[in-house]
This record gives C-alpha cells, structure tokens and sequence, in this order.
C-alpha cells in the first residue's frame, strides 16, 4: 500500500501450497507482482502440503492454476520459467516436527546466498486447526524471534468466536511480536476499499458533511449470487455472520466510520478503526429483536436453471440452521455517530452480486420548488460501489430540462474503467506485497479481531440458543427474506442497489 516502501528478498513459506487457495489466489498473485517487478530479484517460494509432488509436478499445476485463475491470463513462456525457477516444493506433515527442520535447512541455504537476510513470511494457507501446531513449531526455528524479518500470515477465519479467538491470539503472542503477525482480511486489499481513505481523508469536501449532522443512514450491502459452492462443510459450520459480517463487513464499516487518523501510519489506522469497534453499540433483547434477521435459501431458479436450496448443498446438515444471510441495524454511540443507522446486510444466493456502502445525507430543511413529485425527489446520496462496478456516484438532484422547474435525481460519477488504463491489482496482490514490506496497515490487529467478536457474541449466541426458526425463509435468486426489508422500512427506507449491467451477470 505505501509506495515508499521496497521488499527486501524474501522466502514465502506456503502452507497449504497445494491446496485451492494458493492455486487460485496466492500464486496468481504472486506470478502478478513478479510480472510488474514488484518482487525483489532475491525471492524464493516453498510450496509445503503431503502430496506426492516433486518440484516439476508441484509446478505444472501451479501453471494450470495460474493459467486458469490469474488476471492477466495465460503464463507468458519466459517469464513463467523465470518465475517457476524460484519455486520448490517440500513435502511436510505440519505435525511433524522433522519437516521443520527442513524448512530452516531451506531458509540457511538462501541467507548464505543472497545479498541480505531474508524476509521470511510463513503463509499459513491450511484449515485453522493447524494453525496452533503450526504456530508451536515455528518457534523451535532460529529465525523465528527475529521480529525484522520473520512474519506469520494467518487466513480466515481467525477464530470461531471471542473464546477461541482469544485463545489463538494469546498463542501467537505467546511466539511471535504483534507486528510479525499478518491477520488476513481480503476485503482491506480491494483497491475501492482503500480509495476510502483516500477519498475521505485527501479531499477536503465530505469531511465536514461526514457526521450525523448532515448523514441520515448508512447502509453496506454485500450480496452474493452464488451458493456455498463446494465449501459447504466449512459454511455450515459458520454462517452469513461468522463468514461475512463480523470480518469483512465490519472492517469496511470501520473505514466508513473511523475519525480522522493523524498521519498513514498502521498502528494509527489501526487505532481509529478499533475505536469504532470499540463506541459499536452492543446488542441487548430488545435490539436483538428488534435490529437483527437472518435467513436460509431455498431451492429457485436462477439464469433458468434450478438450483438447489442451502440444505440440499453438499457438506451441509439436511436440517441445519446455519443462516446464508444476514441483516442488522447497528449504532455507533460517539459524538460523530450518534442516532445514525448502520444498516449492514449480507448473503448468499440474493438476485444480484453486489458490494456497496450508500450514504444518504438529510434532507434540505426547506424545499423552495413546489410541486415536485416523489419519484422526482432523491435525498443526496453517496454510493461507493465496491465490486462488480468500481465507482463513486454522488446522487444529486438536477433540473430537468424543459420549460416547468421539475427536478430529478443525476448521478456525478467516477469510475475506475474509462478513467484508468491499468487493471486493478487483485486483493491479494496488496496484501502480499504489503506482507513482504512489512507494512500491517491492511492487516488486522489482534484486539481489532477481538473487538469485532465481541459485537458479535450476542447476536451469535442469540441465533444458536432458538434453534426454532422457521427456515427455509427466501427463495434462490430473491433479495433475501421479508423481514431484512421490513428491518429497514419500518425506519422509512429501503436498501438501495446499483441497476444491474449486463456484464455484471456471469
Ligand atoms: N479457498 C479459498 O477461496 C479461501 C480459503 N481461505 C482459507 O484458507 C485456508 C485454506 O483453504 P483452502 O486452500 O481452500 O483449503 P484446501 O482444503 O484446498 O487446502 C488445504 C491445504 O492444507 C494442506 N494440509 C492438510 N493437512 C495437512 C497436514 N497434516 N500437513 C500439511 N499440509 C496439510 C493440504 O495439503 P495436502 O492435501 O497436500 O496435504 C492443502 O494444501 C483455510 O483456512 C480457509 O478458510 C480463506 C478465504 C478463501
Ligand atoms: O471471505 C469470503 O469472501 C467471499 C466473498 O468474497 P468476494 O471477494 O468474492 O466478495 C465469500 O464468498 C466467502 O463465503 C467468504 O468466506
């Protein structure tokens, strides 16, 4: 994320290098950065799982994968051999403490050749019951006090609730220092999410609109035309809350809410965007109530063929009660915040995939253009379209031009296509080579993680107490079920969606 910062050589220590995640994002992303000579010249990949592969296979299915999955398409001949060159595969047993050793063989031999001691970054891309095991063993490797230069990536999802959460931070810490431990969010690597510090914080028009004096509501809205897919063995044992909310949604929610840091540094980032967490109004009975909705999908039709409902997926329980979709009403209780609505809502098999944050300001406190009917009149409205669209629209109202005075709504809008000739990196490609900077601003913080769970809780434990529910609650290909929509009518609005684009359907 910060351009001032060059990586110095580096070793990527991949667990779970054989596994669906390198395959489609972490080598993709890697080949990437190499390709556009972020990498230092000094860098080399370990690829570690129990597969019977040897360097040549491991690679040929890092090639198909790469071929597959990578944003600028099919490996280049030369410069995939250039790259492959880097990488080796070692076949490990995380339990098994004699592999390890084998890995600080592999770390020594590149510090006797290179230029200077390596960054080491041990990606533990593997199930997170390994992620103790894995975490105790590294500590026996010479390399692994060495806060300058020894990291240790963890994916989601970190924990399963505040308990065990905790747990594995007081485990990481009891190993390694704070700022060797990399938490992975990717949603903080989309480049229109990082655009919201630069838009809030580089220009000097929202700032002082940007509080309850001048904004109504807020609503963020991640929504998912797909399935569980193959992963419904994990996702039943998750859910929309667990999966979606309290991550990613709430880092997104923090960026939109944070006060004003003092300089770009990542601990202060990561201080404002705790305090948020910290001023979120906690759920009792009655906003528990009255503030939350969950939902299953049943079986629907989309794109004309039929598709299965949640219960039916494979992995998930024939009778579970694991919800694929979420909404919920939260406040932030600071003097910025106060009274504003944050609507948040998430889910899986909802008629359109969309990620957005709308913002809608107050009214004007007095219309002086009579005669305007409600179809013509639209409060202003900020709309940071996170993906599939990668746009900022300013809702504003306009003249419409004719002879009478009648208005209707315009959109002023920036996007990313049409105004930028280069591609947008891939999520991951921020984050790796931030993880290879040593720059944590895009990484969560242990009490961050923490924090977010802690909201949770009482929602989670709320859910899982009234096993009652009465699920399935909405059809494939619909918006969710009626009451997500009745959460936020009943306050006299609606969720708000970008018109759909026929790219925008797969
Ligand atoms: N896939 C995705 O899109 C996403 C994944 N994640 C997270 O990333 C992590 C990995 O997910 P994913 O790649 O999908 O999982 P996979 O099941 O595809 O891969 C699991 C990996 O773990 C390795 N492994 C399992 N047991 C052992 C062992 N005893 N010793 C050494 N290696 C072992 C497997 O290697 P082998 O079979 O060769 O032993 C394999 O490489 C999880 O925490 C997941 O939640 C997060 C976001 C998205
Ligand atoms: O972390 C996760 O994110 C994906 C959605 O990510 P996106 O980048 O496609 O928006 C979600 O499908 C998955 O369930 C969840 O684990």
């Amino acid at each position: 994320m910060k351009s001032n910062i060059k990586p110095k050589p580096t070793i990527f220590m991949i667990f779970g290098g054989t596994g669906d995640l390198a395959e489609r994002k972490l080598i993709p992303a890697l080949y990437n950065l190499f390709l556009e000579n972020y990498m230092h010249k000094e860098f080399a990949i370990v690829g570690l799982g129990r597969t019977d592969y040897n360097d040549s296979s491991f690679i040929k299915n890092l090639l198909a994968g790469v071929n597959k999955f990578s944003r600028s398409g099919k490996a280049d001949k030369e410069k995939w051999a250039e790259f492959s060159s880097r990488i080796t595969y070692l076949r490990t047993d995380v339990n098994n403490e004699g592999d390890y050793l084998k890995m600080q063989s592999i770390i020594e031999k590149h510090e006797a050749e290179w230029s200077e001691k390596p960054a080491i970054i041990h990606y533990l891309a593997v199930a997170p019951n390994f992620f103790p095991i894995i975490a105790s063993n590294l500590a026996k490797l010479d390399s692994a006090s060495d806060c300058l230069r020894t990291r240790i990536v963890i994916e989601k999802p970190f924990g399963h609730d505040l308990e065990s959460a905790k747990e594995l931070n007081n485990l990481l810490s009891s190993i390694f220092a704070e700022k060797q431990i990399y938490r992975i969010d990717h949603y903080l690597g989309k480049e229109t999410v990082q655009n919201m510090l630069a838009f809030r914080f580089a220009n000097a028009l929202f700032e002082p609109i940007w509080n309850r004096n001048f904004i109504e509501h807020v609503q963020i809205s991640v929504t998912e035309d797909i399935g569980v897919e193959d992963r419904g063995g994990y996702y039943d044992g998750s859910g929309a809350l667990r999966d979606m909310v309290q991550n990613h949604i709430l880092q997104v929610l923090c960026l939109v809410a944070m006060e004003p840091p003092v300089n770009f540094d990542a601990e202060e980032i990561r201080n404002r965007k705790v305090d948020v967490l910290r001023a979120m109004r906690k759920f009792g009975t009655e906003e528990l109530r009255n503030n939350t909705v969950r939902g299953q999908y049943s079986e629907g039709w989309v794109k004309g063929e039929k598709v299965a409902g949640y219960r039916e997926e494979e992995g998930v329980n024939k009778d579970s009660n694991t919800e694929t979709f979420a909404a919920m009403k939260f406040f932030i209780d600071n003097w910025r915040w106060q009274n504003v609505p944050f609507y948040v809502r998430t889910g899986k098999r909802i008629h359109q995939k969309s990620s957005i944050i709308s913002i809608q300001f107050k009214d004007v406190p007095h219309l002086i253009f009579p005669s305007q009917s409600s179809e013509s009149w639209q409060q202003n409205r900020l709309i940071i379209s996170i993906q599939p669209e990668m746009s900022i629209r300013l809702q504003v109202q306009a003249k419409r031009p004719g002879v009478d005075m009648i208005l209707n709504p315009v959109d002023m809008v920036f996007n990313y296509d049409g105004t930028y000739e280069n591609d947008s990196p891939e999520a991951y490609e921020t984050l790796l080579l931030d993880a290879m900077k040593g720059d944590q601003t895009l990484f969560m913080r242990g009490d961050q993680v923490e924090t977010a769970w802690d909201l949770i809780m009482p929602v989670l434990e709320s859910w899982e107490s009234k096993k009652s529910i009465s699920f399935p609650n909405y059809s494939a290909d619909s918006w969710g079920p009626e009451t997500a929509e009745a959460l936020i009518a009943k306050d006299g609005f609606h969720w708000f969606t970008l018109p759909i684009k026929k790219t925008d359907k797969k």
